[in-house]
């Protein structure tokens, strides 16, 4: 039964054509299910089709060929349960950060005092709870990025896409970021799907990671992460932790574009 899976990938294919009739096959074939409440890492070479993935499975875009199932549904009927958010934070200046967090509802004319308390509670939930009339330029990269996943949380989503959420955060930011998602995660039950280049970020925080291989883009490895949780960093000490980092790194190839 598909209704038991938050995502099910069914056979998909992406072709992009160019304006001259180029065309460009990105994935081919790609089958694989995400279950509820699952986080799922990604990862592959970068120009594999990871974001066209993500994309795919938003609804921004269509497959060429194949489909996607958002719990045993076409995507057209499940957009407003999957929430995304992108490597940049991308929040509106002139608003401030409580404002910026319930944009979502704002667009769907939902904004009510329940939902601006919830607001609040997830700006404390990541330690932002000071800061809701201040806005996005008062605050740094990794704070700003906190405030995009609150974004993403408000319409309480039962399915995160994220694309590199922590590519341009400092290494000490994206540890504590990673922390901040496993405790979000576990607390919300949603079911999360993590694209990342770092290959140890995909393995901390991932229950599987999926690899992309590419040319064109298909699943070359789909590999359970049994490290009990709630994970502590000295879980990356671990010689199972090192064991999985180094079948991943096989798996992809070439290693030197992944840190
Ligand atoms: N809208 C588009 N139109 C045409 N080609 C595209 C489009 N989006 C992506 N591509 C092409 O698809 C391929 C895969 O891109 P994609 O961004 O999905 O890879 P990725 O694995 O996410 O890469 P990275 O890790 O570098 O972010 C690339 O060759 C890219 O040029």
């Amino acid at each position: 039964m598909n209704n038991e899976y938050a995502i099910s990938v069914k056979n998909v294919g992406k072709t992009y054509r160019s304006r001259d009739g180029q065309e460009n096959t990105v994935l081919k074939g790609l089958d694989f299910h995400v279950g509820s409440g699952q986080f799922v890492s990604i990862v592959g070479q970068s120009g594999s089709g990871k974001t066209t993935l993500l994309k795919t499975i938003s609804g921004l875009q269509e497959p060429t060929e194949g489909e996607i199932l958002i719990k045993g549904r076409e995507i057209s009927a499940g957009l407003k349960d999957i929430a995304m958010v992108f490597q940049s934070p991308v929040l509106l200046p002139w608003r401030n950060n409580i404002d910026n967090v319930l944009l979502p509802l704002e667009f769907r004319n939902a904004r009510t005092p329940e939902s601006t308390a919830y607001a609040q509670e997830l700006l404390e939930m990541v330690g932002l709870g000071g800061k809701a009339e201040q806005y996005s330029y008062e605050l740094s990269g990794g704070m700003q990025q906190r405030v995009a996943i609150c974004r993403a949380l408000v319409s309480h989503p039962e399915l995160l896409l994220m694309d590199e959420p922590f590519g341009a955060l400092d290494a000490m930011t994206r540890d504590s970021m990673n922390f901040e998602i496993q405790r979000i995660w576990q607390r919300t039950g949603c079911s999360v799907l993590f694209v990342t280049h770092s290959i140890s970020e995909a393995v901390w925080l991932g229950d599987r990671v999926v690899v992309v291989g590419d040319r064109p883009g298909r699943i070359v490895a789909d590999i359970t992460v049994d490290i009990p949780r709630p994970r502590a960093k000295e879980h990356k000490f671990s010689p199972a932790f090192s064991e999985y980092v180094t079948e991943i790194e096989s798996h992809i190839g070439v290693t030197a574009a992944i840190s």
